[in-house]
């Protein structure tokens, strides 16, 4: 037996979900490059779930099942309400996401229509929760979901208490629809373990949200943020980067698994970045991640992921740096709760071998003569 690193190359499970493909990306066969110029996040959520485009009464009620679903338990907000107000915000969401089981009477209930009914409340209070937490620690208190509002429009109205603007929505839906699946990443991989023991859909995304937290995975559009602010201007970069090249340190938001000539998501990303920036008037964001791009390409050979991006955008639209990754999964929880819903369809326990590279007989040695 022969371990692979980090499993690279594995095929470890058949999907109908998405497919990475030479490069190409697609949701149910349907390029990402037509999903982002055309469809709606409510619109991917269904494709992602039932397979198909909803047509207008399917999206309309799912949109409507969304807003319905919003609230999240008073319970759960008042345990918000307790943890310390500097805790990382994606162990907030796990924990919070955690607590939502224990106030669902079917949490446990493995039946095909109770596990979507969770997967779309899951998908609806991911959004209620963090904008709650976003307030909470800054002594504000939560505001109610919007009724019939879309899952951007209500996130940006809950976070700030305004409503937002029009630019705003579409550009966070944007980013919604960019960042919904991809294929057998870490988190959904996670995910699907967890389910496959026949666990249930909470812990299945709890899982998930603990993974997607890492910066080699989705905290790293919060880590390309802390470095856009650490290196401040645009005169700084070439010697900043120069110099974490040099030290063989990894720059974030570039690099990635499966994509070796680009990821096809950072171009829409790129392109957002920039009108966002015209639009309020500082590109200091843009340019600097420009500079970086071209550093970066131009001697290790790597490309900007979904990640590197994202974190001008969200500056852009105002978001807090630590909101990013959270964001990252209310997008990703329409993919989770697919892969959950696909792997629950056909099930086999995922139980892959190690290949054992410790001592062997070894003697007991009783502790007192340790
Ligand atoms: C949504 C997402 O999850 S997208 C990915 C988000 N993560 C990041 O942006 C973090 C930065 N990037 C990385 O750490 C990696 O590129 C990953 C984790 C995305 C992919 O990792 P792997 O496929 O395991 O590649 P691995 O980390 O082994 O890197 C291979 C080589 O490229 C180098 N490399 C990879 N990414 C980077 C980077 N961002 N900056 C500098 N060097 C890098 C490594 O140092 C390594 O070099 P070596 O062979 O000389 O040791
Ligand atoms: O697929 C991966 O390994 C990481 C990624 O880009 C994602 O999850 O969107």
């Amino acid at each position: 037996m022969t371990a692979t690193k980090g499993l690279e190359g594995i095929v470890a499970t058949t999907s109908s979900i998405s497919s990475i493909i030479d490069g190409v990306l697609t949701y149910r066969g349907i390029n990402i490059d037509d999903l982002a110029e055309n469809a709606t996040f409510e619109e991917v959520i269904y494709l992602l779930w039932y397979g198909k485009l909803p047509n207008r009464s399917e999206l309309d009620q799912l949109t409507k099942d969304l807003s319905d679903n919003a609230s999240v338990s008073a319970e759960v907000i008042e345990q918000i309400k307790l943890y310390p107000k500097d805790v990382n915000s994606m162990a907030a969401l796990r924990t919070a996401v955690s607590s939502l089981a224990l106030y669902d009477a079917e949490a446990n209930d493995m039946t095909p229509e109770s596990n979507l009914r969770k997967a779309i409340k899951l998908q609806a209070q991911l959004p209620t929760i963090i904008a709650a937490f976003a307030r909470i620690r800054q002594g504000q208190e939560p505001i109610a979901p919007k009724s019939c509002a879309s899952v951007a429009e209500n996130f940006l109205y809950m976070l700030t208490g305004k409503q937002p603007e029009a630019i705003a929505i579409q550009a966070l839906d944007k980013a919604l629809v960019l960042h919904a699946d991809h294929e057998l990443n870490a988190s959904t991989f996670a995910a699907r373990v967890t389910v496959a023991t026949l666990s249930d859909i909470y812990s299945g995304v709890t899982s998930a949200i603990g993974a997607l937290k890492g910066p080699l995975h989705g905290g790293a559009n919060e880590a390309v943020m802390a470095m856009l602010e650490e290196i401040g201007t645009a005169a700084n970069v070439t010697s900043y980067i120069n110099d974490k090249l040099a030290n063989k340190e990894k720059i974030m938001g570039f690099g990635h698994r499966v994509y070796k000539n680009g990821d096809p998501r950072a171009k829409h990303l790129q392109k957002m970045s920039h009108e966002l920036g015209k639009i309020t008037g500082n590109m200091n964001w843009y340019d600097m991640s420009i500079q970086i791009e071209e550093i970066v390409t131009g001697q290790k050979g790597l490309k900007p992921n979904v990640d590197f991006y994202s974190a001008s955008v969200y500056t852009s639209l105002e978001i807090p740096r630590d909101l990013f990754t959270p964001i990252f999964a209310i997008s990703r929880t329409s993919g989770w709760t697919a892969h959950i819903l696909e792997q629950f369809d056909n099930n086999r326990l995922i139980r892959p071998r190690a290949e054992y590279t410790g001592p062997s007989n070894q003697a007991f040695v009783p502790i007192e003569q340790r």
